[in-house]
């Protein structure tokens, strides 16, 4: 329930939409009912005017059949329209609000979610949101006004009627509904969990194919995808099995409580105390009614589904950020030396310290290598400097200002950083470039290329600037890819640099090249080197090495 009333809550800006939505909604079932009520009424009474047996002015009902007819065909237009926009209205609030809340979460907090899984909760559980306004609230409120209207007509006609018609509408648009929810609740949390998982699952097969095919190990994985989607489907079955039970129960129900008000109000028509034509018009109206609610126990079956995604979806939005912002930011730094004091790192209580009374400082504009083994906490020290991760002890300051006054997008700003891994988009040399600078120009961009040592290796590609480099950069070479980020960081232009590993894996040639381009780049900028090549580090004045986050020894090469 508590889900439910947050989700609610989140329907809030775009509530106009949503109410004019409603309000249509209202007018197309009344239309309906009140044609089809009337209609009935008409053609019996016509019917018995032309035995003789009663005087009918058909006019003004003719004319109101006509009004109620177009009346639902607009209605019905205008409340698809409206309520489709409420809809793309509130899916794109809901995207914009899960990912301001997702965005501080980054690295640090969404590490414990494969990638898959978060897309499945970014795409499949907000888009499942959605049924929350267009089948569960909008119907639901619908079915409210339009029972409230439908019953007050009907019992100023026939108070038997309107009671039995009371009881069958209570019956499929409250209890079907809330039964249908009860038995669906379940599978439909399963359901969406098994969603994730399976697409999590499908993402890392697609990402390991080489792998999986040189080893000749595609069936066992595949085969542990059919299994989960043989459970998906059995699910599934059970979700159809409720729906049709619903839907069944819903038409016997429609047609009983017809067959009530009948017989409550034949006897009054034997009685002369209601006229004939409105027999007609009873079980007609009494019919119609159930178009308010017939959608309901469909949509409360699915509603089981819709709040396990909102669950995962407040799951991630409620897990607090690794690292806290200043509620006020302090004036910028106007140098860029780097000092760290006594500082100590543990990515999880549990663990052991990653880093250890950590103290060291750079000049504004020099630089400073890091060796160390794997694992001895070296890119923690880039970590922290762009705000990934809080440490628990001692202090970092950049010019002189401690970096916890700042925010974690103003020191991202004065950092570029330059890893084995640094991620090309699957997109053109251009648009990566752009990443660093929205507004570059082409000679920017071409200027910045030529500084990382690639503008000729660009301009002889056939579609130069505009050549596409794959998924992470594969149709490029890994000392090209390793450029193109070189020349982004110069577009960059921040005072601070961090180079984790940024020739490891390049042959020599293409390490020489690198380094070359590195050189440049380094001109004027506060640079913290991280590698265990000594090559790289040949004219770095300032050298330690870390062993299992403390600082092992000093040196100066
Ligand atoms: N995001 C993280 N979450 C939890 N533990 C982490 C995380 N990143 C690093 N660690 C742990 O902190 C320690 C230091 O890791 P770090 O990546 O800083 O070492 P490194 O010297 O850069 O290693 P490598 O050379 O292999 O990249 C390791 O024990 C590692 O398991």
């Amino acid at each position: 329930m508590r889900d439910f009333l947050r989700l609610l809550r989140l329907l809030g800006p775009s509530w106009r939409w949503q109410a004019t939505g409603i309000l249509l909604g209202v007018l197309v079932i009344v239309s309906n009912v009140g044609l089809l009520a009337l209609s009935g009424w008409f053609i019996a009474g016509m019917g018995l005017a032309g035995l003789g047996l009663l005087r009918i002015e058909y006019f003004l009902p003719a004319a109101a059949i006509r009004a109620l007819a177009i009346a639902r065909a607009l209605g019905r237009y205008l409340e698809r329209l409206v309520t489709h926009e409420a809809t793309f209205r509130l899916l794109s609030d809901l995207r914009v609000w899960f990912y301001i809340r997702l965005e501080p979460l980054a690295p640090a907090r969404l590490q414990r979610h494969r990638a898959g899984d978060l897309l499945s909760r970014i795409r499949a559980d907000i888009d499942s949101l959605d049924n929350v306004y267009l089948r569960v609230l909008a119907p639901s409120v619908t079915a409210l006004l339009c029972t409230v209207l439908i019953l007050g007509f009907l019992a100023r006609i026939s108070t038997g009627a309107a009671l039995a018609d009371f009881l069958g509408l209570a019956l499929v648009g409250l209890a079907l509904p809330l039964a249908a929810f009860r038995a669906g609740r379940r599978s439909g949390r399963q359901a969406v969990a098994l969603r994730g998982q399976l697409r999590a699952e499908i993402a890392d097969t697609v990402r390991g194919f080489e792998e999986l095919q040189v080893f000749g190990a595609m069936e066992r994985q595949t085969s542990r995808h059919e299994a989960a989607y043989a459970q998906l489907t059995a699910l599934q079955r059970r979700e159809t099995l409720v729906e049709a039970a619903a839907g069944g129960a819903a038409l016997f129900l429609v047609q009983a409580t017809m067959l009530a008000a009948l017989v409550v109000s034949i006897p009054l028509a034997m009685a002369r105390t209601l006229p004939g034509p409105d027999i007609a018009m009873i079980a007609l109206l009494v019919l119609a009614s159930f178009d308010a609610v017939s959608g309901l126990p469909g949509a409360y079956r699915a509603l089981g589904q819709t709040l396990a995604a909102a669950r995962r979806i407040f799951e991630i939005v409620d897990t607090e950020p690794a690292v806290r912002e200043p509620a006020q930011e302090a004036a910028p730094p106007t140098g860029f030396d780097i000092t760290f004091r006594h500082v100590s790192l543990r990515y999880d209580d549990a663990e052991a310290w990653a880093l250890r009374d950590v103290s060291f400082h750079i000049p504004a504009g020099g630089a400073l290598g890091v060796m160390g083994t794997t694992g001895s906490g070296k890119t923690s020290l880039g970590n922290l400097l762009l705000r990934f991760w809080e440490f628990q002890e001692g202090e970092i300051l950049v010019g002189g200002v401690p970096i916890r006054t700042l925010s974690g997008d103003t020191m991202r700003s004065y950092c570029a950083v330059i890893a084995q891994q640094t991620h090309l988009f699957n997109t053109s040399i251009r648009e990566n470039l752009r990443i660093a600078r929205p507004a570059a120009t082409a000679a920017e961009m071409e200027r910045a290329l030529r500084d990382a040592g690639i503008l000729d290796e660009v301009r002889a590609m056939p579609q130069g600037l505009d050549t596409m480099v794959g998924e992470m950069g594969t149709r490029l070479s890994g000392g090209q890819a390793r450029r193109v980020a070189i020349a982004r960081a110069f577009l960059k232009d921040a005072p601070i640099l961090i180079l984790d590993e940024p020739t490891e894996g390049l042959d020599a040639f293409s390490e020489h090249i690198v380094i070359n381009a590195l050189g440049r780049l380094k001109q004027g900028r506060t640079t913290l080197l991280i590698t265990h090549r000594s090559q790289a580090l040949r004219d770095i004045a300032q050298v330690f090495e870390l062993e299992r986050g403390t600082v092992l020894c000093r040196s100066k090469t």
